[in-house]
């Protein structure tokens, strides 16, 4: 079973794509935060306590600014005059904002084909730019710009589009049924400035977008409408007056959401155009969501209500074969944790450590791998907490990694030992200060009658040691290291059907090999 090629290793530099697939539903609410730039919100990963913008801007969408379509066009000729920016690099942030809320919520894998239907003015010239940058995040574009203008402006975005090699299709080229040939519509055809009703080629093309809303009720796979800023056709206060109108999926508003947001009811809204100074905000008394820490967009309200059982990946990576692997599974963790690190993951030693105390219940808990070598895995806990208890009384463990964005697992069962003192003096005294008061605050596992005790005990320690270098490691703290017996590595496959390699002990000519077996899925 020798290993002699890395091609796993290489291909896993990047996080190997998933498609998601639909699971935007109704069944199975679970309750989320309103604001947030994806599905999920991001909680900061400094390891500070403070709460952290995002997650203190939780707020009611009924508390939003909603403008006027005077307001919108006096804040962008503000922002053209006397605030110093130029068209084309608002129409950039715009353009980008409109780009990234889509791959928030339709991933490339599964959303990939995208018709910009792009009118006139600058709402047409944002669904170019954003048709670029789409191209650039994977996407497959096709243009339709039927009422082209000559500006400099909008002649070199239709060049760059051009010398990416994404087509423009004529409106008579148009399938009469958009949503056999594209997964995702982006309306850029009206802006604020939109007035009266929809002159040709317009009143067609948005006709077309009605009519894809009645297709899809029939179709198995929906292709969905994205709107920028303005559901085109639609009054920018009124909304859609007569109910004939578009109905998008996703609307996202630029700068701020215009009146007509509020009849919005599809299920995502977002805010893009990340630039407004502080004099707009005060001047038009905006209230908005805070964009998450580098991200362009914004959720605006609720993310709708999840599908649970709908909710799976397809998993798509390399094969993981039997040629492939290292004779010894602890060469072979570690070239899969390399692959992890390489890969960004956040915490890749992270594991879940499974113990069963004498009662025979099993129970489950992350805990930090600090190190790995022929004689096992080590980890650092407290010797009178739960776990410590279970091993007590059955040293028989099992470990488990799980490495999200490479679609792999690990799995590791043996019999677990403490560590010798040395080593757990040494670990501990490795660790911040503050990690180290911690431990001795922390009698791990009992019952705490609240937060403030453990800050007060906290305070007292860091005034204690104050004047101290070395702060003693308290007995009930050190180290486990687990012998392993058996290993699994696991790598996510199409269609459920998954590589999965087993390595268990056996004695040939009373020596010690491993053997690697393969499971079914
Ligand atoms: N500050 C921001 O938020 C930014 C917003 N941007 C985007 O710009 C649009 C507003 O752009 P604007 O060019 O002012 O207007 P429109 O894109 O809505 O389009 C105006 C053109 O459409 C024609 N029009 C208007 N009504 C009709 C109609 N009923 N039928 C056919 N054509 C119509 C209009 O022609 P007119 O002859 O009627 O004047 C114009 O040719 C905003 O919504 C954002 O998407 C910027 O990109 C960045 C900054
Ligand atoms: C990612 C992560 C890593 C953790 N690492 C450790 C660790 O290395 N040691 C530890 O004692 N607790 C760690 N914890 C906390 C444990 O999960 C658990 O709450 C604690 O050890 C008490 O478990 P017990 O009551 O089952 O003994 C970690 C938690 C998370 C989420
Ligand atoms: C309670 C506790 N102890 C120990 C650890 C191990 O990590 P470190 O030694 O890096 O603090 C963690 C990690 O989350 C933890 O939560
Ligand atoms: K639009």
């Amino acid at each position: 079973q020798r290993n002699n090629s890395s091609s796993i290793s290489n291909s896993s530099r990047f996080l190997y794509n998933s498609l998601p697939s639909k699971a935007w539903g109704s069944t199975c609410p679970i309750p989320r935060p309103e604001f947030c730039s994806s599905s999920v919100i991001r909680f900061s990963s400094s390891k500070s306590s403070e709460p952290t913008r995002e997650m203190q801007s939780i707020q009611n969408p009924e508390s939003i600014s909603y403008l006027r379509q005077r307001e919108a066009a006096e804040i962008d000729e503000m922002l053209m005059g006397p605030l110093g920016f130029s068209v084309d690099q608002l129409m950039e942030l715009a353009g980008l904002s409109v780009a990234t809320s889509i791959e928030e919520v339709y991933k490339p894998s599964e959303y990939n084909r995208v018709l910009a239907i792009c009118g006139p003015g600058n709402n047409g010239g944002d669904g170019l730019v954003a048709a670029r940058h789409l191209h650039h995040f994977g996407y497959k574009p096709v243009i339709c710009y039927p009422k082209r203008t000559a500006k400099q402006l909008y002649t070199g975005l239709v060049t760059q589009l051009e010398s990416l090699s994404v087509p423009f299709l004529a409106v008579e080229d148009l399938p009469l049924d958009l949503s056999k040939d594209f997964d995702i519509l982006v309306d850029a055809m009206f802006g604020f400035s939109f007035h009266g009703a929809p002159r040709p080629p317009f009143d067609d093309l948005i006709q077309k977008l009605v009519y894809l809303h009645k297709c899809n009720e029939v179709h198995e796979k929906r292709s969905v409408v994205v709107s920028i800023d303005i559901p085109s056709g639609w009054h920018v206060e009124e909304g859609d007056v007569g109910g004939e109108g578009i109905k998008p999926d996703m609307l996202v508003s630029l700068t701020a959401p215009k009146l007509c947001a509020k009849k919005f009811s599809g299920p995502h809204h977002f805010l893009g155009g990340r630039f407004i100074p502080p004099i707009i905000v005060e001047k038009f008394k905006l209230h908005l969501p805070p964009y998450p820490g580098t991200s362009m967009c914004v959720r605006i309200g609720k993310p709708p209500q999840i599908d649970m059982s709908a909710l799976r990946e397809n998993y798509i990576s390399p094969e993981f074969l039997e040629e492939q692997v290292e004779a010894n599974p602890i060469d072979q963790f570690r070239k899969w944790f390399d692959d992890a690190v390489v890969a960004g993951l956040k915490e890749p030693n992270a594991m879940c450590l499974s113990t069963v105390g004498k009662d025979g219940k099993p129970s489950s808990r992350m805990v930090l791998l600090k190190g790995v070598d022929k004689d096992g895995f080590v980890w650092f806990t407290n010797y009178e907490s739960r776990k410590a208890h279970e091993l007590s009384e059955n040293p028989r463990a099992a470990l488990l990694f799980y490495w999200d964005g490479l679609n792999r697992q690990v799995r590791v069962e043996g019999s677990v030992q403490k560590v010798s003192d040395e080593e757990s003096e040494k670990y501990f005294h490795s660790r911040p200060r503050g990690s180290q008061i911690g431990a001795i605050v922390s009698k791990q596992s009992s019952i705490v009658p609240g937060r403030h005790v453990l800050h007060q005990q906290y305070k007292e320690l860091e005034e204690k040691f104050s004047n101290i270098s070395l702060i003693p490691k308290p007995k009930h703290w050190g180290g486990y290291r687990l012998e392993p017996e058996l290993f699994e590595f696991w790598q996510g496959q199409q269609s459920r059907l998954h590589d999965r390699l087993q390595y268990v002990p056996q004695e040939i000519n009373g020596k010690q090999v491993w053997k690697i077996v393969r499971l079914a899925p």
